[in-house]
């Protein structure tokens, strides 16, 4: 039986037990003739994993995270997701790819407006052709706390909230890849521990199996806050369009101490002095309510 269990430790990057969620060979990406947004990545994060993508302005995340979740092809080398070749997917199996394998969050939210929470977390299911199952979005927007909100539009949202409504929609898919996009860029520092910390419990503690594998959620979130990159296993540096370093969280629970080493480690990328890291939340701000 899977072990429930908040795992200790780091998973177990390289070949997994179940081969890779995310596999990158040799991808570049240029831009016309001069700009080499990525020189040629090579990674491969297991299922399970919370993975956290920082680097200086202009050094690639977002190109990365396009090319990484199909929604860009690169100039050359490979993108597998759940061991299938991006690139040899047509544009209408890469949406339909999207669609039922991979999540988003976003840092607005990208909620649709007219619809309420419980619709809002439903319209995947749709998309991918799945009958509106009210039971398992009643779930999810449950496991992040919105139980209560179900009925509720945007509008009447707070942005962690609405946040929170993202969330349960990348979920409720139980896809192989999460993708977030600064999920936290938007979000005073106490409503941004609330939501690492839930994507923290997908990845180490779901109320059910996420993924096809049945582990946790696998995340990968691009973020320039070292605070919410301290909440991942991993944290990959980009530089100049390249890897230029990683860093385990491996045991460590101490988040401002591991949020002052990911400072410091962007500080010597950028050669500027790190930024002060945000104050640790006070316990009570990480529980959600
Ligand atoms: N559509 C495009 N056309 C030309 N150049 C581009 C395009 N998109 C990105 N670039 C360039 O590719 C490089 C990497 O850009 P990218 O947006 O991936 O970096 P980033 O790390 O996400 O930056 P930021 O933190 O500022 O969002 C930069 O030099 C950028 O100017």
């Amino acid at each position: 039986m899977r072990d429930r269990t908040r795992r200790q430790g780091t998973p177990p990057y390289g070949p997994g037990a179940y081969g890779a969620a995310v596999e990158l060979r040799g991808v570049t990406r240029r831009y016309g003739r001069g700009v080499h947004a990525l020189r040629g990545v090579d990674l491969s994060l297991p299922y399970g994993s919370f993975t956290a993508v920082m680097g200086p302005s202009g050094s690639g995340k977002s190109t990365f995270l396009q090319c990484a979740a199909g929604l860009d092809r690169p100039t050359s080398g490979t993108v597998r997701l759940g061991g299938t070749d991006l690139g040899a997917l047509n544009e209408n199996k890469l949406t339909v790819l999207r669609r039922t394998r991979l999540g988003f969050v976003f840092q607005s939210f990208n909620l649709l407006p007219s619809l309420t929470a419980e619709q809002n977390v439903l319209l995947p299911l749709r998309l991918a052709g799945h009958r509106p199952d009210r039971a398992r979005a009643a779930r999810f927007l449950a496991q992040v706390g919105l139980g209560e909100h179900a009925a509720r539009r945007p509008d009447q949202l707070s942005g962690g909230q609405q946040q929170r409504v993202a969330l349960a929609r990348a979920l409720v898919t139980a896809p192989d890849v999460i993708f977030a996009d600064e999920p936290t860029g938007a979000l005073d520092t106490g409503t941004a521990a609330q939501i690492l910390t839930l994507l923290r419990t997908a990845v180490d503690a779901p109320p059910e199996p996420m993924g096809p594998h049945g582990t946790g959620a696998t995340i990968v979130m691009v973020t320039h806050d070292p605070t919410a990159a301290a909440h991942a296993d991993r944290v990959l540096f980009l530089a100049d369009g390249a890897i230029a370093g990683t860093l385990d969280r491996g045991d460590e629970r101490d988040i401002p101490r591991t949020a002052a080493r990911i400072a410091d480690r962007m500080a010597a990328l950028t050669g500027r002095p790190p930024r002060p890291v945000h104050p640790a939340p006070h316990p009570a701000e990480e529980a959600v309510a």
